[in-house]
Formats: C-alpha cells, sequence, structure tokens
C-alpha cells in the first residue's frame, strides 16, 4: 500500500487531439471555459505512434494566452526524456511519459522533476500494469490507455478495467488517469474501476454542451469515490 499522499478528487482533462486545430488556442479556451481541471495535451512524433501532432514551439504559443491553466502533456515520443527541458521552458505543467519509450524509467522522472514538471507514466494496452509498481512512489500520476495511442475517436477497450482496479487497489491514494474512448457511455466503467482522472476528447470536443458532460463525467467520479470512501 502506497503512503497515503492527498484527498483524491474527480479531475476531467479534455484532449485536444480531436478539436478545430486551426484554432488551438480557441478550443482549449473553449473547454477551461466549461470547466476543464486541466488540459490534456497530445504529442506525437511519428514514430512512437504512427501519427503527428505537435511540439513544444504551440505550447510556447498557447502559455501566455491561458497563464494559469494547466497542461498535462501527453508524450507519446521515444525516447521518452527527449523534449524535457524544451516543454518545461514552454510552459507545460505535467509531462506523462510512456513506459516503453525509455529505458531508465527513474531517471526520466527525476529530469522531469528537476525541469519543475509533475511526471506522470503511461502504458500502453499491451503492456502489463504490475511493470509501474517500482514506479508508482516516483511519480504524480499513472495513465492507463484505453486506446491504441495514436488517435482519437476509437474505441474504449472495457478490457483495460482490471488496471485499473489492480492500481486502485494496491495504491489508494494515487492519481489514476483513464484516456481513450472516454464519454457518457464508459465514465462508469472507469469511476468504478477506480479512475479518478478523466481524459476525454471527442466526447466533449463534439458536443454541444461540454460544460455538462464535464460535469456529468465529473459527478460520476465524485460519487464512485465518496462510495468507495464509505465502505473502506
Ligand atoms: O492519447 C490519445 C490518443 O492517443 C487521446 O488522448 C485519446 O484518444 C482521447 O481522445 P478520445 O476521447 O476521442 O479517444
Amino acid at each position: 500500500m502506497s503512503s497515503p499522499r492527498k484527498c483524491l478528487s474527480g479531475k476531467i482533462g479534455p484532449s485536444i487531439l480531436n478539436s478545430d486545430l486551426s484554432n488551438l488556442a480557441s478550443e482549449c479556451q473553449r473547454m477551461l471555459d466549461s470547466g476543464a481541471d486541466y488540459l490534456h495535451l497530445d504529442v506525437m512524433d511519428g514514430h512512437f505512434v504512427p501519427n503527428l501532432t505537435f511540439g513544444h514551439p504551440i505550447v510556447k504559443c498557447l502559455r501566455p494566452k491561458m497563464p494559469n491553466a494547466m497542461f498535462e502533456m501527453h508524450m507519446m515520443v521515444e525516447p521518452a526524456e527527449r523534449w524535457i527541458e524544451d516543454m518545461a521552458a514552454s510552459g507545460a505543467n505535467m509531462y506523462t511519459f510512456h513506459y516503453e519509450a525509455t529505458q531508465d524509467v527513474p531517471g526520466c522522472v527525476r529530469k522531469i522533476k528537476e525541469a519543475g514538471m509533475k511526471a506522470g507514466i503511461s502504458i500502453k494496452p499491451g503492456t502489463k500494469v504490475e511493470v509501474l509498481d517500482p514506479f508508482i512512489d516516483l511519480v504524480d500520476t499513472v495513465l492507463i490507455m484505453t486506446v491504441e495511442p495514436g488517435f482519437g475517436g476509437q474505441k474504449f477497450m472495457a478490457d483495460m478495467m482490471p488496471k485499473i482496479e489492480y492500481l486502485r487497489e494496491h495504491f489508494s491514494n494515487l492519481d489514476i488517469g483513464v484516456d481513450g474512448g472516454v464519454s457518457l457511455d464508459t465514465i462508469q466503467m472507469c469511476a468504478n474501476a477506480g479512475a479518478n482522472m478523466i481524459v476525454s476528447g471527442s466526447a466533449l470536443m463534439k458536443s454541444d454542451n461540454p460544460r455538462e458532460v464535464m460535469q456529468t463525467l465529473r459527478n460520476t467520479v465524485e460519487d464512485s469515490i465518496q462510495k468507495s470512501q464509505l465502505e473502506r
């Protein structure tokens, strides 16, 4: 069991992958105005995943437009360490890297912390969750992928829920994120499993009422946290 670190709360991080990228700043602002707790910014290098998005120059342009927003960088890049300093200098708050993209997880986390960011670690669907055990105390969050990373709008993989259940059972205070196909149809499964940091892309971007969707996602998670605390 991990030592108690904080009270868990439900947090919603819209993924801007399927937004109108020609209006990225206004899409980000629209999500913040709708109640986003943080922004999940997907960085893809065309090597670790078969797609390309954007890098630190875009983050640097976004930062002054939204000085108080929390930027979580989902770094789908290999090697994972490659962009730590640049992202920190551009205004990123959290650097979530992939376990599969580094030979040295503790070294990568150390560099992220030295650069002044929080550290998150993510695993692809094919990676066993137990590989993370030695690193949980080093990182701020774990992000469980419920799609193959690379594209938004894919089908949610419900068979990833045991990974979240495993983490919640063993690390009761850990911030556990879930990413890929999370919507009003799949949030209950994520909440029941124990996820509290909810990344949602298409479901928010395509909604006419992202505020309402965010509120429902958050309430579902908060209800589940409260229920599990009562059961303890
Ligand atoms: O990391 C990602 C894909 O690699 C995205 O964050 C994720 O897919 C979110 O989009 P959606 O909710 O549409 O699945």
